[in-house]
């Protein structure tokens, strides 16, 4: 069922101690929630895609994450502590924005010193090694590398600030499509090397496909969808068939999204406890994850199971 679905299988278990958590979050700008009621729970080394459409919320997310901003409502905690002003967990975190905090002016020679003036845990060797295997060279300022190149510094400075958890707020808007598997591949060897714990939101799925374990829909500033990829790909699939038979399956099975023509249906369902056996004309097959997520962000009101677990602290 989940063959399409290409990520590794990973050996966490979604009740391994949770480096991020939120319970009941919510920010409210003056009049409008930008995020409400949201409850999510991380486990460790996970690579976790943080999608949603414009203004779903999720950079509000993870400013609260990175302690930028400070919740209206609940509270966030990274590794078990919540998060502000003085939370000493937020030392185990980094935070890459999406106006990459680069300053244009600075060779990347300069932009790395500067970060191991300004970090205790910093590794320079790393840092240099990453951006010289990049073929990135030290002595250009960074106004003048392409946008991948950009990216590829932000990245390599998070890295090397030795975080346990790093979040990114779209690291691949504005790169092509090449820049953007670039990107990914030297986040998942840092991953692979260090273990590390990564929230990166992005608008473009297909991207995440490979590399993300973990995914979390963000709609109206409200969490649609948060859990295990593979449990959610295996817990979803899509029957097509005659029009006239599907009112049999909507009055019995879950539908995310339901597409039709006069004589024939296509549903994205959720495969519930004991699903019934369906008429030989239907035909089933697996969802991807761009399938999952469109279902679910068309379909704002629905929310996906499992629901997240919450560790105690
Ligand atoms: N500083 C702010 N002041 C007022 N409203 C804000 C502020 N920051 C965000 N918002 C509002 O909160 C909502 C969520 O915004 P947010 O930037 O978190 O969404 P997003 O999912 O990251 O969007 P995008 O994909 O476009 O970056 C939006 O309606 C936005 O206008």
């Amino acid at each position: 069922m989940t063959g399409e679905h290409t990520a590794p299988m990973s050996a966490h278990s979604t009740t391994s101690p949770a480096v991020l958590e939120a319970t009941g979050l919510g920010k409210r700008y003056r009049g409008t929630w930008a995020l409400r009621d949201c409850s999510l729970a991380v486990p460790a080394g996970r690579v976790v895609a943080l999608v949603g459409p414009n203004g779903a919320g999720k950079s509000t997310l993870l400013h609260l994450v990175a302690g930028l901003i400070a919740p209206t409502q609940g509270v966030v905690r990274v590794f078990g502590e919540p998060v502000g002003q003085r939370s000493s967990a937020l030392a185990r975190v980094a935070f890459v924005a999406q106006d990459k905090p680069l300053y244009d002016g600075f060779t990347v020679a300069e932009m790395l010193r500067f970060g191991r003036l300004l970090n205790p845990r910093w590794d320079d060797a790393l840092a240099r090694q990453r951006v010289m295997e990049l073929d990135i060279p030290l002595n250009r300022k960074v106004g003048k590398l392409s946008g991948g190149q950009q990216a590829q510094v932000a990245l390599s400075i998070a890295v090397a600030k030795q975080p346990e958890l790093l979040v990114m707020d779209e690291p691949l808007a504005n790169l092509d499509p090449l820049a953007r598997h670039d990107v990914m591949r030297s986040l998942m060897a840092a991953v692979a090397e260090t273990g590390l714990t990564v929230v990166l939101s992005s608008h473009v799925v297909s991207d995440l496909e490979e590399t993300c374990d973990w995914l979390i829909v963000l709609n109206r500033g409200r969490v649609q969808v948060s859990g295990d990829i593979d449990d959610l790909l295996a817990a979803h699939r899509v029957l097509s068939g005659p029009a006239a038979l599907a009112d049999t399956v909507t009055a019995r099975i879950p539908v995310i999204s339901d597409s039709r023509t006069e004589r024939h249906v296509t549903l994205l369902v959720r495969n519930g406890q004991g699903a019934p056996t369906l008429d030989p004309r239907w035909n089933a097959r697996g969802v991807n994850l761009e399938e999952l997520v469109l279902a679910y962000l068309r379909r704002p009101d629905a929310a996906s199971l499992p629901r997240p677990v919450l560790i105690d602290s």
